[in-house]
């Protein structure tokens, strides 16, 4: 595959480049490498796939298989990312202290690749709010969100600008910024369309104000992850050299090692990560670490006198608390009918998020209570939290699996009545309600596998088929 690159990109990047730009043009006409990223909660990682070496749960395929096909991808137990912005856990295990308990926000979230990584990185004491200014992008995010399963993450739809209104809140951004997307060119060929020296400085402006606005939400010394999947220098380095001309910044340097091919720059005193298409195995990418040196001190919160978000009552608690693990972990509040978990050692910000930001979605959403009945909510069968003890699981086949995900009927001879959960390889996929002669499908609608099936379980066709789970 050749592609028609714009010829002043062309012009831009021979300049960038010099003598390797001949390989950098071959490797843009190579087949972009498939990736994957394993949620270690729920799927050992595999044995017999060549690793991303800048993370521990990260691997290569050595094709793209249909993921739809694959249960365990609906079970959140691996997410289909690009390697090259994998290198995201390196700037967090060199520039903070993991084990603590951290406030990190993920301010361009959609569709989720680096809020699901950080929530695997983060310890469950701390909280993650993942963040997403489009709407239909902040659903589907929620829902990626809900099905890595981690508890201790809030959605939210908001403009940066309201964000930068919680001043030192955080103690890590992370802005992987609407960009100019050079990075993509090979993945997606549409990418290369859009490009124009204007949008460039269109991307490069956008981004200084974003970083502007959502600089206060920053506690001092806190750090500033900064990634684009761009090239040029505007939307990097200059980027990076403008914000410490406005703001008390330094960068961190990180370490690297030489067989990565992860090319380092500077300017003005900033340092930057550059990832190129001809040197790793990866798309084109920027990331920078960033500390804040001075500003505002992080304030406490108080009690508010009427708490905006309610709790559920002892009686509503006691249907629900040992659905959870640790539920001494959790506190119980309810909104309406649904039931939801949240982490109890951060009510006081929470409250802040809830009366302050749309929040989409947040912690875990346990139930629908009506009175005093209790439904499990399919975030509940998909959480890292669930109980083995309080529910029932079935263990299914692939077919069924998918079957099931495609929320056709299935059968589940050996489980007793009432709510199951349904696994796949030990992951569970959902809930089933088993009734005397049936069990009905609660796998929502919205997630349902949409295309058809027929072809792909055709006895001849589904051996073929790739999970996870078998490599
Ligand atoms: C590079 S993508 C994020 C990818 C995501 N971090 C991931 O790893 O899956 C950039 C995101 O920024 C959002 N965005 C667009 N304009 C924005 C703005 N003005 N402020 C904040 N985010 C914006 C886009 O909707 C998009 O979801």
């Amino acid at each position: 595959m050749s592609l028609a690159l714009p010829v002043s990109f062309q012009t831009r990047m021979q300049t960038q480049l010099g003598e390797a730009y001949p390989a950098f043009a071959d490797a843009l006409a190579q087949p972009s490498p498939t990736s994957i990223r394993v949620n270690k909660a729920k799927l050992a990682l595999p044995t017999s796939l060549q690793p991303v070496p800048w993370t521990e749960t990260g691997f290569y395929l050595s094709a793209r298989p249909s993921f739809t096909l694959d249960p365990l991808f609906h079970g959140g137990a691996y997410y289909v990312q690009e390697a090259s912005s994998m290198f995201l856990e390196q700037a967090l295990r060199q520039s903070v202290d993991l084990d603590q308990p951290l406030a990190v926000l993920d301010l361009c979230g959609a569709p989720g690749g680096k809020s699901t990584h950080i929530a695997s990185l983060l310890s469950p004491e701390s909280l993650l709010v993942a963040n997403e200014v489009i709407k239909p992008r902040a659903n589907i995010l929620a829902e990626n969100i809900q099905k890595w399963g981690s508890g201790n993450v809030v959605v939210t739809n908001n403009d940066p600008s309201h964000i930068g209104q919680l001043t030192s809140f955080f103690d890590v951004l992370v802005v992987d910024a609407p960009c100019s997307g050079e990075g993509m060119f090979r993945k997606d060929p549409d990418a290369v369309n859009e490009w124009s020296e204007a949008n460039v400085k269109l991307c490069s402006e956008r981004q200084r104000r974003i970083l502007m606005d959502v600089w206060d939400a920053l506690k001092p010394g806190g750090v500033l992850i900064y990634s684009t999947c761009t090239y040029n220098r505007e939307e990097n380095e200059e980027n990076l050299a403008w914000l410490a001309r406005q703001q008390d910044a330094e960068t961190i340097t990180l370490q690297l090692q030489p067989e990565w091919g992860i090319t380092e720059t500077e300017l003005e005193g900033m340092h930057g990560y550059r990832f190129y298409p001809h040197r790793t195995q990866g798309e084109g990418f920027f990331l920078a670490a960033v500390r804040k040196t001075d500003g505002e001190e992080a304030r406490t919160f108080k009690k508010s006198k009427r708490p905006y978000l309610v709790s559920a009552s002892k009686q509503e608690k006691a249907l629900v608390q040992d659905w959870l693990k640790e539920p001494k972990a959790w506190e119980f509040v309810k909104h309406k009918e649904t039931l939801r978990a949240l982490p109890a050692a951060w009510m006081l910000e929470l409250e802040q998020l809830y009366e302050n930001l749309r929040v989409v979605y947040g912690g875990i959403e346990v139930a629908e209570v009506m009175k005093n009945n209790a439904k499990p909510l399919p975030a509940l069968a998909l959480s890292q939290y669930v109980s083995e003890d309080a529910f029932p699981s079935a263990e299914v086949d692939f077919p069924t699996a998918l079957r099931y995900l495609h929320r056709e009927d299935i059968a589940l001879e050996d489980s007793a009545n009432g709510w199951v959960l349904v696994q796949f390889q030990g992951v569970a996929l959902g809930w089933g309600k088993k009734l005397q002669n049936r069990v009905n499908n609660h796998y929502p609608k919205e997630w349902r596998i949409r295309m058809s099936l027929d072809e792909a379980l055709k006895p001849e066709n589904v051996a073929a088929l790739f999970t996870l789970g078998d490599q």
